[in-house]
């Protein structure tokens, strides 16, 4: 007897195109060959919340995706995920679809994806490693979709490896660069996309004039919802804990000197009294807790009765700088370097671009300062001799 299943493409959707469709009927045709039946394939559109730059509203993108998928008996429009005001991470849509699935149904469900949402795995900071075991665990179909490598995609990440007998790779067997943004770009220029979405749903674009330069500016000064996440953990010196670990509370509180801390970028260096991610012992302090492991010395500058931890720096999460301060370095949910930043500065939101211009300065200062100490070295060198 051949398995049930359905199928959640979780999207934008803004507006519908027929590579989305297409994709519903490739992947169904896919996992038909490896006898399972296709119940339903949902389309999920984003909610509002998700602030993506040039999304319109959720009530016109349910619109057009009823329009667009009205004349399929299996493909339907699910507003679970729209309804909500705010944006909700995929594993719980996900969740959401898997249980409607197994109770309506007794069916499993498969993430579909187009090949550049399934390489988004691997962006910094974008998904949760327990959100993508979460979906890769249940199942995820792929359409393979110009500019991007499954294989790699799937290579370079270890839950994926781990679960890689649960994703199938579809070729749709054409050039596949069709795309939203393709679409809406045609629309603000008045020309034509007649053949490009299905006609219904042309229409309505044609009676509606849904997108306009205005429409494209939309959210543009907002930060993703995912990365709003990561942001807020940016503030990586709110305590958020109390309790300290036994390990801890042997190491702290004593005021001694751990060792000797030096920035490997610009050669700060202080001593720390304990490489943590609690604080030393110290009244209301000790229910701080940092997100990530540091190096902390007491306050120099306050009396010994009210010294405050100081964080002096930490690891680099992306290299092997066991040692970078602060002003080396920035915390987007976790660590990075001015090295890496530099290496992965488009990765990060362009909300962060006065920090990372901050961070740059500081870095050509050290750099010239180190030029100047190499010539003053080898002038003492020379008048030694
Ligand atoms: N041409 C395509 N082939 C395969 N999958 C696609 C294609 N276009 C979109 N998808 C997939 O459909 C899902 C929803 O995508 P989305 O609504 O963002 O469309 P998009 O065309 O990629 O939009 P945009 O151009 O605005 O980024 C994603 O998983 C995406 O990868
Ligand atoms: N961490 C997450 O759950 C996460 C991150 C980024 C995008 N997404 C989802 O991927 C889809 C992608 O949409 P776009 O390709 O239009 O940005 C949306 O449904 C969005 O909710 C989920």
């Amino acid at each position: 007897m051949s398995k049930k299943v359905t199928l959640l493409q979780c999207g934008s959707f803004n507006p519908p195109h027929l590579m989305h469709l297409r994709s519903q009927e490739l992947a169904k045709i896919h996992l038909e060959k490896l006898q399972r039946t296709v119940i339903a394939g949902w389309m999920s559109p984003v909610s509002d919340g998700y602030k993506k730059t040039g999304l319109v509203s959720s009530k016109h993108r349910i619109e057009m995706l009823k329009r667009a998928t009205r004349d399929s008996n299996w493909i339907k429009v699910s507003t679970w995920e729209a309804d909500k005001p705010e944006w909700t991470p995929t594993a719980e849509v996900v969740q959401f679809h898997v249980e409607k699935s197994k109770e309506e149904f007794d069916a499993q469900t498969y993430l579909l994806l187009g090949g550049d949402a399934f390489a988004s795995f691997n962006r910094p900071n974008l998904w949760t490693d327990s959100d993508v075991e979460m979906i890769a665990s249940n199942g995820i179909i792929v359409i393979a979709r110009e500019g991007s490598n499954v294989e790699n995609v799937i290579n370079e990440n270890k839950i994926l490896s781990q679960y890689k007998s649960n994703i199938e790779v579809v070729d749709p067997g054409i050039v596949n660069g069709l795309s939203s943004t393709y679409i809406r770009q045609l629309l603000r220029q008045k020309q034509s996309i007649k053949y490009l979405v299905p006609e219904e749903l042309r229409k309505y674009l044609e009676e509606n004039e849904i997108y306009s330069s205005e429409s494209e500016c939309s959210n543009k000064d907002t930060v993703l919802a995912p990365l709003q996440i990561k942001m807020n953990e940016h503030d990586d010196r709110v305590p958020h804990s109390s309790g300290i670990t036994e390990a801890s509370e042997n190491l702290v509180g004593t005021g001694r000197v751990l060792d000797e801390f030096s920035c490997d970028i610009c050669g700060m260096s202080a001593p720390y009294e304990v490489y943590d991610d609690r604080p030393p012992k110290r009244g209301v302090t000790r229910t701080i807790r940092y997100r990530e492991k540091c190096y902390i010395m007491q306050d120099p500058f306050r009396p010994p009765s009210e010294r405050l931890p100081l964080v002096v720096g930490a690891p680099c999460s992306e290299c092997d700088r066991k040692m970078v301060c602060m002003e080396c370095s920035l915390f987007f949910s976790r660590r990075f370097c001015i090295k890496c930043v530099r290496r992965y500065e488009s990765e990060f939101p362009h909300q962060l671009g006065k920090e990372i211009k901050k961070l740059k300065d500081h870095y050509e200062k050290v750099k010239e300062q180190s030029k100047i100490d190499k010539i003053e070295a080898s002038r003492s060198g020379k008048s030694k001799k």
